[in-house]
């Protein structure tokens, strides 16, 4: 019988050779292990936690280990930040019992003889991860946990978004709690900042060093813990079933609170929940999306009847959001490049009560059927940076050199979706990235190759307030 952590680290191992994110891999692996849903939630928060929290286990562990990070076998790597990270980061385990059922795992993945190697290490962990904390970032400070405090009113001081002219934007003011280190392991913030950023909140040094460059130091630090923290279960109540009121109270019924979101569709539960498990799960009543993805088919405002190009459609969450906006009347052509992705579209539709949507599948984007369409959506593969919480693997695996390549696909899919529309139609173009070049930048480039094409209206969504990061653009085609 498999253990939580012997699961972990069975995911951990598969997380590095695979190309889909680790919390579909999750749902894969979680069913088949017969573990509780208590496990099953501690399995979640170990593997989620240790990929996110990656950049500072290894800073932890670096100092008692004689030999660079990356010679020390992979399985064994693994093993070790599991145990550093329930060291540092999770309160509830006792740390002589996350030593101890760490080095334990090393049977698991056949290395007995690597216990002494283990316990030796994460003891000194032990020993240096103190049970204070303190306001202040410091070489002995490690960036715990995100503290929200009370709500204030304004735009973002330190940041170069901006929200549509005239609105004003409630902004949780979040303070950060560090926990003492018995020893200094980070960099020192006066000499390097950014590498204080990289290795407290688990960055890539370019991306440390790109955001600390464009935020300064108070909306980075900022971004970091909110990059950090679980993030929440937001629920898009279904148009086609019922009001979010109701649903609401559908909810209260089950003793499951859940607070309005400021999306007229959204709600945020107050605790984890197991989403199939929630009422009027199988009938449809609400898919689960994040209120910055609502805004955009909400800034595309389809009518009834309309006939809709998405052209990046997978797994469906605006496709389906569209179709509801069309009280489920008209057509709305679905595209992908990705076959199993595209079938998600279409269980996604059946069970949202959705039946006006066709997917199709394309090898680019640019063999997507001609039209002409009303409207469309370009919800354009991205970096992903506004969503660095919901997916702990991407702040890994995005280079710095992929933004070329990004920039040009997202350029090309515009133009492809605005050539298949009637003239006066609309282009909604979205990502849920929070670089300029891959959004802003890429519709001032197209514009400059449309005379006439105009921008309607656009907004960022600010990660953490209150939810993902992202952007999108409203486009009128000349008529
Ligand atoms: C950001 S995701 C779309 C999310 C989706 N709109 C939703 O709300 O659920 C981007 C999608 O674009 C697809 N894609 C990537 N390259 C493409 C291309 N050249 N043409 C069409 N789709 C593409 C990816 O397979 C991926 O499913």
């Amino acid at each position: 019988m498999t253990t939580a952590r012997a699961a972990a680290l069975d995911i951990l191992a598969r997380s590095h050779s695979r190309e889909g994110f680790v919390a579909e891999l999750l749902d894969e692996n979680l069913t088949r292990t017969g573990l509780s849903a208590q496990d099953r939630r501690f399995v979640t928060q170990l593997v989620f936690g240790v990929i996110r929290r990656r950049g500072t286990l290894d800073a932890l562990l670096k100092p008692f280990i004689q030999r660079p990070l990356n010679n020390v076998e992979p399985a064994l790597m693994d093993a070790l930040r599991l145990g550093a990270f329930q060291i540092a980061f999770l309160t509830h385990v006792p740390k002589h019992a996350a030593v101890h059922e760490t080095v334990e795992l090393a049977n698991h993945i056949g290395r007995g003889q690597a216990k002494g190697f283990l316990n030796g290490v994460l003891r000194r962990v032990a020993e240096t991860v103190t049970d204070e904390y303190t306001d202040a970032p410091g070489a002995d400070a490690l960036p715990f946990e995100a503290v929200p405090s009370s709500v204030t009113v304004g735009s973002a001081a330190h940041s170069d978004f901006s929200t549509p002219a005239g609105e004003i934007t409630e902004r949780p003011a979040v303070v950060g709690r560090y926990r003492k280190l018995a020893r200094p392991v980070l960099p020192n913030l006066e000499e390097d900042f950014a590498g204080y950023l990289a290795a407290g909140f688990s960055w890539p040094r370019w991306l440390a060093d790109r955001w600390l460059a464009r935020f300064g130091r108070d909306e980075a630090t900022r971004l970091g813990f909110w990059f950090n923290a679980p993030p929440s279960l937001w629920l898009r109540v279904n148009k086609l079933k019922g009001e979010r009121e109701d649903y609401r109270v559908q909810l209260a019924a089950r003793n499951i609170d859940a607070d309005t979101g400021p999306h007229p569709q959204s709600l945020r539960l107050l605790e984890g929940h197991s989403v199939r498990d929630l009422p009027g799960y199988a009938d449809g009543e609400f898919a689960v999306q994040d209120p910055s993805a609502m805004a955009v088919a909400t800034a595309l405002n389809p009518a009834p009847g309309w006939r809709v190009l998405d052209l990046c459609a997978a797994p469906g969450g605006k496709t389906t959001h569209l179709a509801e906006l069309m009280h489920n009347r008209g057509r709305i052509v679905a595209c992908d490049i990705e076959a199993k992705r595209l079938d998600t579209v279409a269980t996604l539709c059946r069970r949202l009560g959705v039946s006006n949507v066709e997917p199709v599948l394309v090898k680019d984007g640019t063999d997507a059927p001609a039209g002409p369409f009303d409207a469309a959506l370009v919800d354009a593969p991205c970096s992903n940076t506004g969503v660095l919480g919901r997916r702990p693997e991407v702040r890994w695996r995005v280079q710095p050199g992929e933004f070329e390549y990004l920039i040009r696909l997202q350029t090309k899919l515009l133009f492809a979706a605005l050539d298949r529309v009637k003239p006066g139609g609309v282009v909604v173009y979205s990502t849920c990235s929070i670089e300029p070049d891959e959004n802003e930048n890429v519709v001032k480039g197209v514009r400059r190759g449309i005379k006439g094409l105009k921008v309607e209206a656009e907004g960022y969504a600010i990660p953490g307030k209150p939810a993902d990061g992202g952007y999108w653009a409203r486009l009128r085609k000349p008529g």
